[in-house]
């Protein structure tokens, strides 16, 4: 369960008392989520979502993901939208953490995917990235490949508990991606802008088969267009059983090229960006797999799923095992 702080009824009416949003109606903890505090809203105006920022939110970047938020919403990708409070500041503190109110987004995230929602996806991917572009604040991605090797080695003595020997497939695999990572030495660098950095499943919602809209940018950051793409082959289209499905990859490639067709260099890197995609999300969940106090309300994610991922990337040579 992701409330990881709670709100007294006192600092909550405080805190509202600044905002011109209505009376308070209803105020409820949002189980779902991993990384911050939510909370559903109900005024007598409608409904909104409380955030309070946790751990691996940085406060100082807070105005730039609210800044992209309201920009690429601006630009026609459905998204919510912070609130001013009646002093027009958008981030506030409520029990002693960061707070923003943000707008609630109808729809549903699938808890089953399906191909129909593949090729609406990259469609909506692709949109994201185009409204991005004219968003120019630059967040480097604090979780890219020059960060894996410290996070590992902040969790290596675990690494083996979770199972044995994935210390030594970790270290292997590291030296299979880094070294050939866009941008690093001599390879070439992709396309760039803003990214979202975690559209997984639970960060995109549906009404029927359409995308309603794309919530949860802590993540988002200034990188490779084509990596967020791969964290979607990685969240989307791998089944229950670890295997790879190659259609929802194709339908979720030709969704994107129907609003922004790949360069043959983005083409080329899938499979190595597929592969950095999958490390990165083992090795945050290895870390809090690690970490996580066995009595915390939040269930940490197994870090093995993303293995098994990573094992297929790295046995995935050519385009064809990704549907291009
Ligand atoms: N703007 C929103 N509109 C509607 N529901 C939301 C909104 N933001 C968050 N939620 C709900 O809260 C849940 C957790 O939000 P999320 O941003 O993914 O949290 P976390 O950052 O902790 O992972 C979502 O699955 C959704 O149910
Ligand atoms: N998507 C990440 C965890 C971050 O959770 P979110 O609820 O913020 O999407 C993962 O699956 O490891």
């Amino acid at each position: 369960m992701a409330v990881y702080t709670d709100v007294s009824d006192e600092a909550l009416a405080t805190f509202l008392a600044g905002y011109a949003i209505g009376e308070l109606v209803a105020f409820r903890g949002i189980a779902e989520g991993v990384e911050n505090s939510n909370f559903q809203l109900r005024t007598t105006q409608g409904d909104f979502i409380l955030t309070l920022y946790e751990k691996r939110v940085n406060v100082r970047e807070l105005p730039w993901f609210l800044g992209l938020m309201q920009h690429v919403a601006g630009q026609g990708v459905s998204c919510p939208q912070p609130v001013a409070d009646k002093a027009g500041v958008l981030l506030n503190t409520l029990a002693g953490r960061p707070a923003a109110i943000t707008t609630f987004l109808p729809g549903v995230w699938p808890r089953r995917i399906r191909l129909a929602h593949c090729r609406p996806l990259g469609q909506a991917l692709a949109r994201l990235h185009a409204a991005g572009q004219s968003y120019a604040p630059v967040r480097p991605n604090s979780l890219g490949p020059e960060a894996w090797p410290p996070l590992f080695e902040s969790c290596r003595a675990g690494a083996n508990a979770v199972l044995p020997g994935l210390e030594a497939e970790l270290d292997a695999a590291l030296a299979r991606i880094v070294p050939f990572w866009p941008g690093n030495g001599a390879n070439p660098d992709l396309p760039r802008g803003q990214i979202h950095a975690d559209l997984f499943p639970d960060n995109v919602f549906f009404l029927k088969d359409s995308v309603s809209g794309l919530i949860d940018f802590y993540f988002a950051c200034t990188d490779m267009l084509a990596y967020d793409i791969a964290i979607c082959l990685n969240a989307w289209c791998f089944e229950e059983d670890g295997s790879f499905n190659v259609t929802f990859a194709r339908h979720l490639l030709q969704g994107y090229e129907d609003i922004r067709p790949l360069t043959q260099p983005e083409r080329d890197a899938l499979p190595v960006l597929a592969r950095g995609a999958a490390m990165r999300f083992l090795l945050t969940r290895l870390y809090d797999w690690i970490n996580t106090p066995a009595d915390a309300l939040v269930t940490p994610k197994d870090p093995l799923d993303y293995l098994k991922r990573l094992r297929f990337h790295l046995a995935t040579e050519t385009l064809d095992g990704y549907g291009v």
